[in-house]
């Protein structure tokens, strides 16, 4: 029984905007998505989504509130990743382009979901309306979703 994959995303808000990042090497590339990566030994999850937004796009925010938790099944693949959903309308800096990520700011009403990972149309509408929400998804592969539950949740 392997250790599920700890992982962190972070999306800001500005509304009526939301702050995604390019991809622009390795796992997830060539899509938008929010800001975030593994959790490391010895650190808290909101640790890392702070210190992996401040090394994707140089904004530090002290004030994280975890708003999802997303649970990813790969078909033949035993063990699961959980993303731990993060946001904040309370940050400081201007966003820059890094090695990893090149930044823009959407209209909420604009993303460009077909340029995102696809579960992200089904926990965005949660995410928007500053609900709180759970998911379980099952990929084959990195495109395609075989399974999917995903609802709105009191606490996480
Ligand atoms: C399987 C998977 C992983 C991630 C991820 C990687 C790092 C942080 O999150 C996702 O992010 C989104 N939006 N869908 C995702 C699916």
């Amino acid at each position: 029984m392997v250790a599920n994959k700890l992982l962190t995303l972070v999306l800001l808000r500005q509304a009526p905007r939301i702050l995604l990042g390019m991809k622009k090497r390795g796992f997830g590339v060539g899509r938008w998505n929010g800001f975030g990566g593994k959790v490391e030994p010895g650190e808290t999850i909101k640790a890392a989504a702070r210190r992996e937004l401040l090394e994707e796009s140089c904004l530090v925010c002290n004030d994280l509130k975890e708003v999802g938790l997303l649970k990813f099944e790969f078909l033949g693949n035993p063990q699961i990743w959980e993303v731990h959903v993060f946001t904040s309308n309370n940050f400081e800096g201007e966003a820059k382009e890094t090695e990893e990520m090149r930044p823009q700011w959407f209209e909420e009403k604009s993303i460009p979901f077909d340029q995102m990972w696809p579960d992200d149309i089904l926990w965005f509408p949660h995410f928007l309306n500053g609900k709180k929400f759970s998911g379980y998804i099952v990929f084959e592969g990195m495109d395609k979703m075989v399974k999917y539950d995903v609802e709105e949740v009191e606490s996480i």
